[in-house]
């Protein structure tokens, strides 16, 4: 679903490479946590998914498409495959609930009976149900990041690609939010979660690549977030 083939990445010629030489194979419905610690190159590896930045060298492939033949044209076609979610929930915050989720509907010209319907069943998904009609600010940090991933989600996109999506959250918020993760992932959506979060990964135990200064130091299955087994 994603592959990376020798991917390189710098922002400026003087600057040290962001990604060095990475491999990455992230296949159909797997669910994969990209951990490592600031600045090893989280953020940058998921930029190349979604097209917010081009490799310097090496070849990124996402569903079917090389991102490198990809026209500029039909970069809008590839985000539609793949959901974001990040750490500051990036809401609109005059819009209700129901509008921050109905407003990627409305973008990709859904009918009014679509998005009618659409709308509640992806609010149910994340446990919101009810609460449509509430404003940002009328909501704890955790349904805030609910609504998020209902907006990611409401066009039923394979891919889901999480940015420390747990890093404003208390550790009993941040469970029930990758707990939402694991059920969309189980439904088939493939998902890739950048985190620092050492508790999160440790209890999940999912496939865990570790990045140091850019490269896959480490690509682990049912991983913890250290290198050490866990008991
Ligand atoms: N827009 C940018 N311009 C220049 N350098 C950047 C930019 N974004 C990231 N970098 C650099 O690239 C390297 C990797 O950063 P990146 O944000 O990908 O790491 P990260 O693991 O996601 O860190 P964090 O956990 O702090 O978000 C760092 O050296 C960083 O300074």
């Amino acid at each position: 679903m994603i592959t990376m083939e020798r991917v390189s990445l710098r922002y400026a010629k003087a600057d040290p490479w962001a990604l060095d030489e990475v491999d990455l194979d992230v296949r159909r419905g797997e669910f994969c946590f990209v951990v490592g610690e600031s600045g090893s190159g989280k953020s940058s590896l998921l930029r190349l998914v979604i097209l917010e930045q081009r490799p310097s060298r090496g070849r990124v492939l996402v569903a079917g498409h090389d991102l490198g033949e990809l026209a500029p044209r039909r970069v809008h076609l590839l985000r539609r495959q793949i959901g974001t979610v990040f750490q500051d929930f990036r809401l609109l915050s005059g819009k209700t609930v129901h509008q921050n989720v109905a407003y990627v509907l409305q973008v990709l010209g859904a009918s009014r009976h679509e998005i009618r319907q659409r709308v509640p069943e992806t609010l149910d998904l994340v446990g919101l149900q009810g609460k449509g009609r509430r404003l940002p600010h009328e909501l704890s940090g955790g349904e805030q990041q609910r609504v998020a991933i209902a907006r990611a989600m409401v066009n039923k996109p394979p891919i889901l690609l999480a940015d420390e999506p747990t890093g404003n959250l208390d550790p009993d918020t941040s469970e029930e939010i990758v707990a939402i993760l694991d059920r969309i992932n189980r439904a088939g959506t493939t998902v890739v979660m950048a985190t620092h979060d050492t508790t999160i990964v440790d209890h999940f135990r999912k496939r865990v690549v570790q990045l140091q200064d850019g490269q896959v130091v480490r690509d682990q299955a049912e991983g913890g977030y250290r290198r050490a087994a866990l008991p």
